[in-house]
């Protein structure tokens, strides 16, 4: 046996999902972008656009951490935001970590408290990390501390600055030894466009939502086949959209055509701008049928059943 097949040896690899839970502008992103350092990653400038699970990947000492978001955590009012929002749940129920992470500024508002209150029912090992340090007193922030972990069980504490990078270093490291053992689950070669692939997805069918929800409540979902960078940096992407019905495919495409032209061009238009290159996207259509009342299949939408 050689050195580095023996089990705990370096050469040992960890995989593994770690979920950022946080109320908006507590710095998620911030935080992504720290710690996948000069990866590619998805920011967005927008409150509570962030749809893709995946945000970015991490490798560190033979460990792949795979930063999983969560839609913003806000007081859902219809049924397409409550879906989101026991996804952000179900995100940490699915992840192997959770990061809870406090804007150390604003304490234990009353977003932190509902996010706390919540907290107490996901089982899994977490992790708080106090963001932002870099604004509030060292005693404030060990008042902080202790008030959140009176709260629950926390297998470690961080105090970070995300925009400073202070501290980030440390809990990346954490996060490494933290992940189950394991293959990764992306392979290098595909780390830095697999967010955005999924990402590239979520943007199409929220375009297709927004265009069709009277005709189409849920009955599609999306899938980017192929990412292809050009010699000119242009990205070619193509998707396909899956309905339940034939009927279904009908309304997608419109007369003419001219219902998946018009999603196409608002998608591609919102796709570029985050990939900040020129996009060709191409979209497909295809019935893929009984599959709207099947919770698996809103799952790999990546939305939650809801419970009517
Ligand atoms: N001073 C300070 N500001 C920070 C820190 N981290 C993030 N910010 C700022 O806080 C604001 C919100 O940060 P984001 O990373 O966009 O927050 P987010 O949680 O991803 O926001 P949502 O996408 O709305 O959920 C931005 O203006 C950041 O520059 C930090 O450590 N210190």
């Amino acid at each position: 046996m050689t050195v580095e097949s023996a089990p705990g040896a370096p050469s040992e690899t960890r995989c593994g999902f770690v979920a950022l839970i946080g109320a908006p502008n507590v710095g998620k992103s911030t935080l992504v972008n720290a710690l996948v350092g000069s990866k590619v990653t998805i920011v967005s400038r927008k409150v509570q656009t962030t749809r893709a699970l995946i945000r970015g990947i991490v490798i560190e000492d033979n460990a792949q951490i795979i930063l999983v978001d969560t839609p913003g955590i806000f007081l859902p009012k219809r049924r397409l935001d409550r879906a989101m929002v026991s996804t952000a749940w179900s995100g940490a129920h699915d992840a192997d970590l959770v990061c809870v992470l406090l804007d150390a500024k604003a304490g234990i508002d009353e977003e932190a408290d509902a996010i706390l209150n919540k907290l107490a029912t996901v089982a899994h090992p977490k992790i708080l990390v106090l963001n932002k340090i870099d604004l509030i007193p060292r005693e404030k922030l060990l008042a902080l501390a202790q008030a959140a972990n009176e709260r629950m069980k926390f297998e470690h504490t961080f105090m970070i600055s995300a925009l400073s990078g202070d501290g980030v270093a440390d809990l990346r490291k954490t996060l490494a030894k933290s992940v189950p053992p394991g293959p990764f689950h992306y392979p290098e070669d595909q780390m830095s466009d697999a967010p955005l692939r999924h990402l590239a997805a979520e943007i199409t069918r929220e375009k297709i939502y927004r265009q069709l929800h009277q005709e189409l409540p849920y009955q599609s979902t999306v899938e980017t086949d192929s990412w292809t960078e050009r010699k000119d940096k242009s990205v070619r992407i193509e998707q396909t959209i899956f309905v339940e019905r034939e009927s279904q495919r009908k309304i997608v495409l419109g007369k003419g055509g001219a219902t998946i032209k018009s999603i196409g061009a608002e998608s591609r238009k919102e796709i570029a701008e985050i990939v900040g290159v020129p996009v060709h996207l191409f979209l497909f259509v295809k019935v893929r049928e009984n599959w709207g009342d099947d919770p698996d299949r809103y799952r790999e939408m990546g939305l939650e059943f809801p419970k009517e």
